[in-house]
């Protein structure tokens, strides 16, 4: 029944106008009746695989939808790619007709997507469809704030003004029907493999020895993957549906491509800026929980008090304060970190505040923060070099920044972690984890088999 929706011919009519760069973009912006986000998500589903996004922050705060794509961004290449992404949305919105009375963070046109982790990095066939950086500009894009719904509508105009506000029109009637979302079966998960794991144990410890031997590096955050394979193709909505009710506390996102879905809930910011008030978070340094309330508790308060978990939390307070006091003024840091908890972990968490100098865009903001040594290391460029050696693989999105940016400069980023990579009946999962020269490999083995978990458990896996 879903699959003949009237969207699906209008989705066909309008790909023809996916490439027409040159055009002015129009935009309309209306406040609706309550609509499911998946439901949303799902009627709009294009006839195979395509370019939806969905994003929605932790305790339900905010969720943005998006279906068919007006338009997308992307490059490939190194350190001017989050300059070279903005610079092409500012061309696109300095011509543009904005009809958006509410100017509500999140709302009207607004560009969704992503960066890899690192450009200089090897690079996977599975990660091609990805880029450097990717960013969609949907036709179609449901926002839900509080029990607030807005519905954006985005075109290229055509000549015939009146012939688009028919379609406008239009289009908002076939968008706000209500249906429910519908049941999509669970994949079957044939085998699972954790790669090359006594390779990485000895990588780990290769990459501590230099951290107890070097007086310049002092952070080295390495990663493993995890490859699943069902029997059928995985549904992106089906992953995402299950991490939408297991993982609340985090920030689930999808961005779905013709040829695999990058979707995780990772509970780490990496910036939210509206207006100009900035919030950056440290989450870095992990310990385990307990179905134990009292067992729990303990566990906290040893993380608390962990010094290898506290100075390598500590180097990424660090870095994002230095990294932002070139565009924030009035910057706070505490002293101490707190504790942020996950239904498998719990992390030592710092906020990060300031207020963003003029003439700061989220997207300069991104490209100083990244990589924070919650993913990369310190210093950065020679953690960097360690990790290309050591890891031989490709995080493609994974550890990146993923998030949104509307047109009035508002948006937020996370760093992709908790993640995974949907390929027709494979999966690939990944995990990290900070060593510092106190590290032990094996107890890292054991924090990133934890990290693996929320996609494992949104993928039918069995999680031990
Ligand atoms: C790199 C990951 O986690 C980072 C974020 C929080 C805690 C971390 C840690 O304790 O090692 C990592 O720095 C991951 O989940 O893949
Ligand atoms: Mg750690």
């Amino acid at each position: 029944m879903l699959m003949n929706s009237p969207f699906q011919t209008k989705y066909i009519n309008t790909l023809k106008h996916k490439t027409e760069s040159n055009k002015v973009l129009a935009s309309y912006t209306k406040k609706v009746d309550k609509i499911d986000p998946f439901a949303f998500y799902q009627i709009n589903r294009p006839p195979d695989e395509g370019e939806r996004f969905f994003w929605k922050s932790p305790d339900d705060d905010m969720t943005i939808v998006g279906v068919g794509l007006l338009r997308s961004f992307s490059n490939s290449g190194a350190d001017d790619r989050f300059s070279r992404i903005e610079t092409e949305w500012n061309d696109i919105l300095s011509s543009a007709v904005i009809d958006n009375p509410f100017h509500v963070p999140g709302t009207g046109p607004l560009l969704f997507g992503g960066f890899s982790f690192d450009p200089y990095s090897l690079k996977e066939e599975k990660w091609q469809p990805f880029g450097d950086a990717l960013f969609y500009l949907p036709e179609y894009m449901l926002t839900v704030i509080g029990d607030d719904y807005y519905l954006t509508v985005n075109l290229f105009e055509s000549d015939e003004l009146s012939n688009q506000t028919n379609k406008v029109e239009k289009t908002f009637d076939l968008l706000i029907k209500n249906e429910e979302p519908s049941q999509v079966p669970a994949p079957h998960l044939e085998s699972r493999e954790e790669l090359y794991v006594p390779e990485w144990l000895d990588s780990v410890a290769e990459v501590v020895n230099v951290l107890r031997t070097s007086e310049i590096v002092k952070k080295v955050v390495l990663s493993r993957e995890m490859m699943l394979n069902f029997s059928e193709p995985v549904s992106s909505e089906y992953v995402l549906k299950q991490l939408h009710t297991q993982q609340k506390d985090s920030f689930i996102f999808l961005l779905e491509t013709p040829d695999g879905s990058f979707a995780g809930a990772s509970p780490e910011r990496l910036v939210k800026k509206m207006n100009d008030q900035v919030l950056s978070t440290s989450l870095a340094g992990s310990i385990g929980r307990s179905e134990d309330s009292k067992e729990d508790r303990e566990l906290g308060n040893i993380l608390l008090n962990d010094e290898k978990n506290l100075y390598e939390h500590h180097l990424v307070v660090d870095m994002i304060k230095k990294a932002l006091e070139p565009y924030c003024r009035e910057l706070q840091v505490p002293d101490d970190p707190v504790l942020l908890r996950t239904p498998y972990i719990q992390h030592l968490y710092t906020p990060v505040s300031g207020v963003a100098k003029s003439g700061t865009s989220i997207f300069h903001i991104v490209g100083e923060l990244h990589p924070t040594p919650a993913l990369g290391g310190v210093p950065t460029g020679q953690s960097m070099k360690i990790i290309r050696d050591k890891e031989k693989m490709d995080r493609g999105f994974y550890a990146s920044p993923i998030g949104w940016t509307d047109f009035d400069g508002n948006g937020e980023f996370i760093v992709a972690i908790r993640s995974g990579l949907l390929k027709g009946k494979q999966a690939f999962l990944y995990a990290g984890c900070g060593l510092v020269a106190d590290s032990d490999p094996k107890e890292e083995l054991k924090e990133t088999g934890i990290k693996f978990r929320p996609m494992l458990q949104a993928m039918g896996g069995k999680s031990e």
